[in-house]
C-alpha cells in the first residue's frame, strides 16, 4: 500500500510502522490484567466520601424503612372498626408526630397521624385527610379505604444485613444518601492513588506567559492535572523535566519513590531527544507495551518502574488526551478498584468518513441526537492532526475508527467513547 508523505499537513506519520505495537484492544486487555487495586484501604466520614471507591460493601444496619409509619398526613385507624355499610365514625384520641413515640391504638379509635410518624400498634391503616372530615373530636368518613393503605412497612424496602452498595463502587451525592440510609457514619474506601505528572521538553513554558522563539505553552501539564483532579487521585506533584536523560533518569527515580503511578508526556518517540524509555529502562524499569497501534497515540507506552506504573503519553496534546482517556482512566480505575469510566457504546454516522485503512483512528465526534432506534448520531472531525486541541471541545466524545473493514458511510455503525463527566 502507497503510504502518504509523513510531512503532510494533517498527518503525524503514525501508522506507517506498526511493528511492534499492539493492538488497541490487546493492550486495553492487558491494562485491565496487569493493574491490580491498592491494597490499602481507609474509613473516611460520609461528609468527604464523595468521589472514592468503596473498598468494602455497605450493609443494612437495620430494616429500611426502620419502623412502620405512615406515608401521609392523616388518621391511622384499625380497618376491622369500619364495620356495617358506613358512613363511620371514630372518635380521636391521639396525636402522632413524626419522632415520637405512639401509644398503641384503642378499639375504636383513630389517632392524628402526620407523614413519617411511627404507626400505633393496632393500627393498620391511614386515611389522608383531605379523605376524611373531622368535627369535635370524631373523625367521619364516608368511603370505606383499602385496609392497609398509605403505611410504609418495616423492611419493605430492604431487611437488614442486606448488601446495599457493592465494593468497587465509585462513591457520587446518591451512593452517599444510601450509606447514609444503611445507618453508616463513615465508609471503607480505598486509599487515593498517588501520582507524578512530569512534563518533558526544553521547549514548554507556562500558560500565560509569551513564549520566546522556538517555545510553547505547556498544554498537557494543565489538560492532566484537570483530568487528575479527583477525589480517588492524590497529585503529588506536576513538574517539567528538561530533554536531558539524566534529568529524566532523577525526575522518574523520585516519582518512583513515592507514586503508585507515574504519568510522563513527550519524550517516547525515536528522537536523539527523546529520553523516556531509555531512562526508565537505566533505572531497571520495564515496558510492558512498547506501542499502540492507534492514530493518534501510537508511541504510547506503559510499563513499570519499581512499584509504580508508568504511563509514558505522547507529547503531542490531542496525542496524549488521546491516550490517558483510552489507559490512564482505565488505570485509575484498575488502582482504585473501581469500574471503567467510560463504556464502549454504538452509534451510527451521520455522514461518510475518508480514512486511512489498515489503522485505527480515535477521533472526535459530537452526539447530534439519537435515531428512532434510540442510536446515537455521531458527527465526526474530518481528519486528525495530534497537536490541534479545538475540536475536542466541541466534541462529547470520540469515535473509534477500526483499522479494517468497509468503508465507513453515512448509517454504519461505530463505537463511541463518551467523555466522563468533567473530562
Ligand atoms: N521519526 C519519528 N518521529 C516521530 C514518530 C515516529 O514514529 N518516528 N512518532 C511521532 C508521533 S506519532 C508522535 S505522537 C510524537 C511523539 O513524540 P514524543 O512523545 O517524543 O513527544 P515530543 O517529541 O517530546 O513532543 C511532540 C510534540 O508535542 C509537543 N509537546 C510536547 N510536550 C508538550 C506539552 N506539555 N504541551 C504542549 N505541547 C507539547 C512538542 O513540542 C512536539 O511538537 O513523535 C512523532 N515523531
Ligand atoms: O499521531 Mo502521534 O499520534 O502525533 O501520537
Amino acid at each position: 500500500m502507497k503510504m502518504t508523505s509523513v510531512n503532510s499537513a494533517n498527518d503525524c506519520g503514525c501508522g506507517q510502522a506498526q511493528g511492534g505495537a499492539w493492538t488497541l484492544d490487546a493492550a486495553l486487555r492487558a491494562v485491565a490484567a496487569m493493574t491490580a487495586p491498592l491494597s490499602q484501604v481507609e474509613d473516611v466520614p460520609l461528609a468527604r466520601a464523595a468521589g472514592r471507591v468503596l473498598a468494602t460493601p455497605v450493609i443494612a444496619r437495620a430494616p429500611l424503612p426502620r419502623f412502620d409509619h405512615a406515608a401521609m398526613d392523616g388518621y391511622a385507624l384499625r380497618h376491622a372498626d369500619l364495620t356495617g355499610p358506613g358512613p363511620w365514625s371514630l372518635p380521636v384520641d391521639q396525636r402522632i408526630a413524626a419522632g415520637q413515640a405512639p401509644e398503641a391504638l384503642a378499639a375504636g379509635r383513630a389517632a392524628r397521624i402526620f407523614t413519617g410518624a411511627p404507626l400505633p400498634d393496632g393500627a393498620d391503616t391511614v386515611i389522608m385527610q383531605e379523605h376524611a372530615h373531622v368535627s369535635d373530636g370524631i373523625l367521619h368518613l364516608d368511603r370505606l379505604p383499602q385496609p392497609g393503605t398509605h403505611i410504609r412497612r418495616q423492611g419493605e424496602e430492604t431487611a437488614k444485613g442486606a448488601v446495599l452498595l457493592e465494593a468497587g463502587q465509585r462513591l457520587g451525592a446518591r451512593h452517599i444518601a444510601v450509606a447514609a440510609c444503611a445507618g453508616a457514619q463513615s465508609v471503607t474506601v480505598r486509599r487515593p492513588v498517588r501520582v507524578v505528572l512530569l512534563a518533558t521538553g526544553d521547549e514548554l513554558c507556562d500558560p500565560g506567559q509569551t513564549p520566546g522563539p522556538g517555545l510553547i505553552v505547556d498544554v498537557n501539564t494543565p489538560m492532566l492535572t484537570a483530568a487528575l483532579t479527583r477525589a480517588d487521585v492524590t497529585l503529588l506533584r506536576a513538574c517539567h523535566v528538561p530533554d536531558s536523560r539524566a534529568d529524566h533518569v532523577q525526575a522518574l527515580a523520585k516519582a518512583a519513590r513515592d507514586a503508585d503511578l507515574i504519568v510522563t508526556t513527550g519524550g517516547v518517540s525515536v528522537g536523539e531527544e527523546d529520553h523516556m524509555r531509555a531512562a526508565v529502562l537505566a533505572l531497571g524499569g520495564q515496558i510492558d507495551i512498547p506501542a499502540v497501534a492507534i492514530k493518534p497515540g501510537k508511541p504510547v507506552t506503559l510499563g513499570r518502574l519499581g512499584a509504580a506504573h508508568w504511563l509514558g503519553l505522547p507529547g503531542n496534546p490531542m496525542s496524549a488526551f488521546v491516550t490517558f482517556m483510552l489507559f490512564g482512566l482505565p488505570l485509575l480505575s484498575a488502582l482504585s478498584g473501581s469500574a471503567l469510566p467510560t463504556a464502549r457504546r454504538t452509534g451510527v454516522l451521520t455522514h461518510d468518513i475518508a480514512r486511512r485503512l489498515g489503522r485505527c483512528e480515535i477521533r472526535p465526534a459530537c452526539i447530534d441526537g439519537q435515531d428512532a432506534m434510540g442510536r446515537l448520531q455521531l458527527t465526526v472531525s474530518q481528519g486528525i492532526h495530534s497537536g490541534r486541541m479545538t475540536p475536542l471541545a466541541r466534541a462529547d466524545g470520540c469515535v473509534v475508527l477500526p483499522a479494517s473493514g468497509e468503508p465507513l458511510c453515512q448509517g454504519t455503525q461505530i463505537d463511541f467513547l463518551q467523555f466522563p463527566e468533567g473530562f
